[in-house]
């Protein structure tokens, strides 16, 4: 594969990033669904129901309504006819009004409670210009004045679900989908006239109270409250494609509640927020309006299995997510025997290249995410080698990963109750997964299942993409009018079969991991041949830039640093907490115990996107300095080797540590002053963000993630968070270090100001999570 050398990255550069990300912004998107403000019938529904009573339209009015009218002077319920009303009449019409009186006061409070978190999210959030024009743009889409109400005020069965039912829905029994939308965010809260305004459109006869009609063509058509909706469809028009669709939702049971218990706890103790409690203690969804299934698909997750940024990233987003309200659950291969997950005893077979190969399930409830992991003999024994064995092994490996994947929401029940295809999108991630936005269009949707289900593809690595043989079609199982959607031809491979393009032209939409490599993505040194499709597919692109896992990736509480001499440490206790844990690395690693020596640190894949080789060429340049260098990584053969050479040529000053440890990588983080990364192209990098929580000072390349997130130092007035240089050249690294080496030695105040700022941020997933929901809601809605 051909290397991309530096990027032009100029200011004119960026100018165009905002143009094209602009003008794809204002394309119409055919077919997409705005929903409208509508109004909350909550307070409607407790009343109970009676008999049937009519209005003036003939309209059959729930009692709640009847009870409405009565008391805002309208006849029906109780007045039974008189005109005069007697003392207990007129006693009874008091208490009633206060009734609600008290109703109303309790829905304002909700309203006051919604609106508070609405803003406080606003407030919290430091919305980038891109941000901004979607927000804009979603705030248009959320705020017609008309009251809307088939589409998203209640569920199929008419009934409207309260704040409070809409929290519990999350959690609740049939899991339905909850696109009731009384207040979606960036709407106005409906105001004081909310009854007036309810019971005008119910006389004026905009208001209907929703049927089990059909809906009209082009509308968004609610998802079915079924657990699986698409049980409807008959299995004797079953797709070959298709295992099987479960007939029967699995019942509500007593783990479930236990689960529903635990999964609220849960979510009322991350918010923290007793300011958004409700009367019953519970806080309503960050999400609000916006909860829905979310089910991430990856060929690793953290702390399971990972070999690099992926599997933290799989690890940690979902429970974001859940925080907000989500249900969520991580689809991923089970590698080797891993102690939380359960046996579920459900067995499946998929057919592959010809065979059919059985799945069983696995199934671990942890910090309110369900994580499920998919048996089968072609994972087992892989676990030091996940994308180990030839091209057709992986090819063949992934096929059966994506198939059975897809139909984890049909057959794995979670809490008891299966996640079921209404209300719901996937998150695939990498080429790996690709072939799962392609399997549901083609076998589920394209034949009327899965309805309402979506797909979000992720970019972490465009650098790999699935390519083979243009016959490796034969192999996916797929009809052949597909076979387009994967041809590809360019000048390094020729004309090749392609999963991330077809992956790519299928997902609702597609996220990247920054703002700058999105911006490169479209670029033809960036795109690595998938420019074209990424261009044309522009208005479904965003990039969020990653978020870390605060807890797993804190000085504070690391679970590294408790032991061999370490200490876990905090803003407060830097400048005692991190010389402790450099002096316990340059022990354990053998080199001389000094405090005022620079330690440099790298961290990553040893291959070419990580820029070692500029690591070697300023090596001579490095060993002249007074300095410490401690690599980690593993990867090519011959970098490996490279590392144990410095080592072995420079024992007083160079550790190489060839392997994949993650206490190291923990504990390097911590003890090192300098993290190193000079990236040829980096699509966002977590080993910056760790460093920086940990007052760690990082020297990038200012390419993808990495110009997002280091801004460059500037000594005149005391900002930014690093040192950057704009293209991968040695000298350049040299001089940037340089600086960041006189700093060190020359400038203390100034090295404490860089160190803090960098652990001052939040880094945490909260606010990526946040926009993470903003691309699901928008998928959710692309029909
Ligand atoms: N030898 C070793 N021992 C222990 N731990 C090691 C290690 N080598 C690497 N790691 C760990 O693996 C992770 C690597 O994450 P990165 O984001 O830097 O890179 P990666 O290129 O894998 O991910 C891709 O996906 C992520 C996630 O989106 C993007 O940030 C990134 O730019 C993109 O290339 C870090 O947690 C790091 O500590």
């Amino acid at each position: 594969m051909a290397s991309i050398g530096s990027l032009p990255f100029t200011i004119e550069a960026k100018a165009a990033e905002r143009c094209v990300f602009f003008h794809a912004k204002s394309q119409p998107r055919p077919g997409f669904f705005r929903p409208r403000r509508s109004l909350n019938f909550a307070a409607l529904r407790g009343f109970g129901t009676s008999r049937n009573v009519e209005d003036e339209s003939g309209r059959v009015l729930s009692s709640g309504q009847r009870r409405l009218r009565a008391t805002l002077g309208g006849s029906v319920e109780g007045g039974d006819g008189d005109d005069v009303p007697s003392e207990d009449g007129l006693q009874a019409t008091i208490e009633k009004s206060k009734k609600v009186l008290a109703m109303q006061r309790e829905l304002l409070n909700q309203i006051t409670a919604r609106r508070k978190l609405v803003s406080s999210i606003r407030n919290s959030t430091t919305v980038s210009a891109e941000d901004e024009s979607s927000v804009g743009e979603k705030d248009k889409a959320f705020s017609s004045p008309e009251v809307d109400s088939t589409s998203d005020v209640s569920d199929r069965n008419g009934s409207v679900p309260s704040l409070e039912e809409q929290s519990k829905n999350i959690f609740s029994s049939d899991r339905r989908a909850s696109n009731a939308s009384s207040e979606a965010p960036g709407s106005e809260p409906a105001t004081i006239n909310w009854i007036h305004d309810i019971d005008e459109a119910v006389h004026e006869g905009k208001f209907e109270f929703p049927s089990h009609g059909t809906p009209s063509p082009g509308r968004y058509e609610p998802p079915t409250e079924d657990a699986t909706s698409s049980d409807s469809v008959k299995t004797d028009i079953l797709p070959p494609f298709v295992s099987s669709i479960p007939e029967i939702s699995i019942p509500k049971d007593e783990k479930e509640e236990e689960y529903s218990k635990e999964a609220t706890t849960q979510l009322g103790a991350d918010n923290g927020d007793s300011d958004t409690m409700v009367e019953d203690g519970k806080p309503p969804p960050l999400a609000g309006a916006n909860v829905m299934n979310v089910i991430l698909v990856a060929a690793e997750c953290a702390p399971w299995i990972k070999t690099g940024g992926l599997g933290d990233v799989a690890g940690s987003l979902p429970k974001a997510l859940a925080r907000r309200g989500h249900r969520v659950m991580v689809v991923v291969p089970r590698y080797g025997n891993y102690t939380e997950p359960q046996e579920t005893g459900i067995r499946k077979s998929y057919r592959v290249d010809g065979q059919d190969i059985e799945v069983t399930y696995f199934q671990a409830y942890i910090d309110g995410v369900d994580f499920v992991f998919i048996d089968a003999h072609v994972f087992r024994h892989l676990e030091n080698n996940i994308y180990g064995g030839n091209q057709l092994d992986i090819l063949k490996r992934m096929v059966l990963f994506c198939k059975a994947a897809v139909e984890v929401p049909w057959h794995v029940p979670c809490g008891g109750v299966c996640y079921g295809d209404g209300n719901l999108v996937f998150i695939a991630n990498d080429w790996h997964t690709a072939l799962l936005p392609v399997y549901l269009k083609a076998h589920y949707r394209d034949n009327s299942l899965m309805k309402f289900t979506r797909s979000v593809l992720v970019i972490h690595n465009i650098a790999h993409q699935g390519r083979g043989p243009v016959d490796d079609f034969f192999r996916v199982d797929l009809p052949e009018h597909y076979m387009d959607h994967f041809k590809l031809y360019d000048p390094v491979g020729g004309e090749h079969f392609n999963i991330f393009a077809a992956g790519l032209k299928a997902a609702d939409r597609i996220v990247t991991v920054s703002h700058g490599y999105a911006w490169e993505l479209k670029t033809s040194e960036g795109g690595w041949g998938l420019h074209n499709i990424i261009n044309e597919n522009d208005w479904k692109l965003r990039g969020i830039v990653n978020g870390i896992d605060t807890r797993e990736w804190s000085p504070e509480f690391d679970i590294h640093l408790t032991s061999d001499g370490y200490t876990n440490y905090t803003l407060e206790t830097l400048q005692t907490g991190k010389p402790k844990c450099k002096a316990a690395l340059q022990k354990e690693l053998e080199l001389p115990l000094r405090e005022d020596v620079p330690v440099i640190g790298f961290i990553g894949r040893l291959d070419n996107q990580k820029g070692v080789d500029l690591i070697a060429e300023a090596i001579p340049w490095m060993m002249g300095q007074d300095v410490q260098l401690i690599m980690l990584g593993t990867g090519r053969a011959d970098l490996e080797q490279m590392l144990r050479q410095f080592e072995t040529q420079h024992r007083d000053k160079v550790r190489g540590w060839v392997g994949f440890s993650v206490k190291m990588a923990h504990r390097i983080t911590a003890g090192v002053d300098i993290l190193l990364m000079p990236s040829r192209f980096e699509p966002c990098g977590l080993n910056q963000l760790y460093a920086m929580n940990y007052g760690t000072v990082p020297v990038v390349h200012a390419v993808g993630g990495l110009r997002d997130t280091v801004q460059q130092f500037n000594p005149f007035n005391e900002s930014g968070l690093g040192w950057t240089f704009d293209s991968a050249e040695t000298q350049k690294l040299i001089h940037a270090l340089g600086n960041c080496l006189l700093t060190y030695r020359e400038y203390k105040k100034s090295w404490e100001g860089l160190q803090r700022r960098g652990m001052m941020q939040d880094l945490s997933w909260d606010h990526a999570a946040q926009i993470y929901e903003e691309v699901l809601v928008a998928a959710k809605y692309q029909w």
